[in-house]
């Protein structure tokens, strides 16, 4: 039997690769198809060819990259008819998504970073891709250089995950820790994400916990196999978080971090949530700084696993829009398609009300005998059982005026909101109740 001599692959068509967008991600992704050509075509079997960049404006450089190469004619690029991939780093909604569409109407794979496009429209994307036969991949739209979205949709398919717990947004996590380590004000640290790269086009996405809250919604499509749009995602922000409540953060032995927490219940219900919480100093996730992120995943059959690293920037995100971009080619050459979606599972999403926590509640109470017992009540009153009180005298006030820290066991949210709304008309309550949720033990 005759033995086939390998091919060269520098001798076979290229794999043809538009690009959408060349900003904060999208450079560092032209600069490594560029640089890394030869190992590219050695991993996928075939060159990779970069034949054009779409960008809103030509009035930059072009960072060394071909001046060719660039249009501001996105819609012409994608209908070309002969790309195998797009890689979209462009963001937002319109005209991405008709865009992406096209290319994929056209027969393009595509590779996107865009988690606000998939958390809102991805069914859309999705099936698109299904019926052109091509493949639509996403590591980058959820932790930037972590690899999860793969682990999720691929190695941990055959098991049942029953709990997603992280951080996911590095702009936020960048801001709480130098709000926490360097006492920095909010407005400063935002800025400096914003100068190293890390926020959205828009830095409400991230202070207002949209991002988040669409990263929440592709992990919890992808753990629970079953829809989840950014839309069903109950989210709060770091806007409204306080240097008072990093300092009682501190007092209670734990740092703030806006978190993700997805969990399957045993009746077969997910709830999906976005907020600032409270983790103790011993937690894995306390000790993740910076703009890096980390997720643990729970499943019955691994047990916990631990993802962490930078979340966002723009290295860190190519690297993992390359990794799409390796894999996407491979099947372009192998003339397969990977995964699609998985959303069998028809999942009731929790009303909000019904999850259940522990919380940090502050409450300014007029320093009488009777009076902490009263505030006690008024938990006992809606069922929530306090764990430990804590109680200083209040700065900067005539009269007599205590600061009680009550935290609570497990909760109900709709009873602890109760206990928050009973304590606002209480004749003792002296100012607003300040609450914030605790998680990991
Ligand atoms: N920056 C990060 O750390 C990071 C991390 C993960 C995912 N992402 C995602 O990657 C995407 C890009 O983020 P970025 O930080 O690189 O953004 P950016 O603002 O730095 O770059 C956007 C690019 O898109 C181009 N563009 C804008 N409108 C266009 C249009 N209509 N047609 C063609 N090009 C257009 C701009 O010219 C620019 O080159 C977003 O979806 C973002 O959510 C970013
Ligand atoms: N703005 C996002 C980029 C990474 O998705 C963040 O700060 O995490
Ligand atoms: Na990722």
């Amino acid at each position: 039997m005759n033995r086939l001599e390998p091919t060269d692959p520098a001798a076979l068509p290229p794999i043809k690769v538009a690009l959408l967008g060349c900003g904060v991600v999208g450079s560092q992704v032209a600069r490594l198809i560029t640089q890394q050509s030869e190992d590219l075509t050695n991993r996928v079997g075939q060159r990779i060819e970069l034949v054009g960049i779409a960008v809103r404006s030509l009035e930059r450089d072009f960072g060394g990259l071909d001046p060719e190469l660039f249009t501001t004619d996105a819609d012409a690029l994608v209908s070309r008819g002969d790309l195998d991939v797009v890689v979209e780093v462009v963001g937002g909604i319109e005209p991405v998504r008709s865009l992406v569409l096209k290319a994929i109407e056209h027969g393009a794979s595509v590779v996107t970073a865009n988690k606000a496009l998939l958390a809102q429209d991805g069914e859309t994307l999705f099936s698109a891709a299904e019926r052109a036969g091509v493949d639509l991949y996403y590591e980058a739209a959820v932790a930037g250089a972590i690899p999860i979205v793969r682990p999720l949709r691929e190695s941990l398919v055959g098991d049942e995950i029953t709990t997603v717990m992280g951080i996911v947004n590095g702009t936020t996590n960048y801001i709480l820790d130098q709000m926490t380590t360097t006492g920095a004000d909010f407005a400063d640290a935002l800025a400096q994400a914003q100068e190293l790269g890390y926020a959205e086009a828009d830095p409400t996405a991230d202070i207002e916990g949209f991002d988040a809250a669409a990263k929440a919604a592709i992990m919890a499509t992808l753990a629970f196999h079953t829809r989840v749009r950014g839309a069903d995602v109950y989210r709060e922000g770091i806007t409204q978080v306080s240097a008072a409540d990093i300092a009682a953060a501190r007092k209670a032995g734990c740092v703030v971090k806006l978190l993700a927490v997805l969990r399957l219940d045993d009746a077969g219900r997910v709830s999906v949530r976005v907020h600032p919480a409270l983790v103790p100093d011993s937690h894995p996730l306390a000790g993740i700084h910076g703009a890096y992120n980390a997720i643990f995943v729970e499943s019955r059959e691994a047990g916990r696993l631990m993802f962490m690293g930078p979340g966002a920037g723009g290295s860190p995100t190519a690297s993992a829009v390359m990794g799409d971009l390796v894999t996407v080619a491979r099947n372009r050459v192998r003339g397969v398609a990977g995964p699609g979606e998985s959303v069998y599972a028809e999942r009731e999403i929790m009303p909000m009300g019904e999850v259940e926590t522990r919380y940090l509640v502050r409450v300014e109470v007029t320093d009488e005998p009777g009076v902490l017992a009263a505030c006690a009540t008024v938990f006992s009153n809606h069922n929530v059982s306090v764990q430990t009180v804590d109680q200083t005298t209040a700065e900067n006030t005539d009269e007599q005026v205590a600061v009680l820290a009550l935290m609570t066991h497990l909760a109900r949210e709709s009873d602890l909101q109760a206990v928050v709304a009973e304590l606002g008309t209480r004749p003792f309550t002296r100012g607003p109740v300040a609450v914030i949720r605790v998680e990991g033990k």
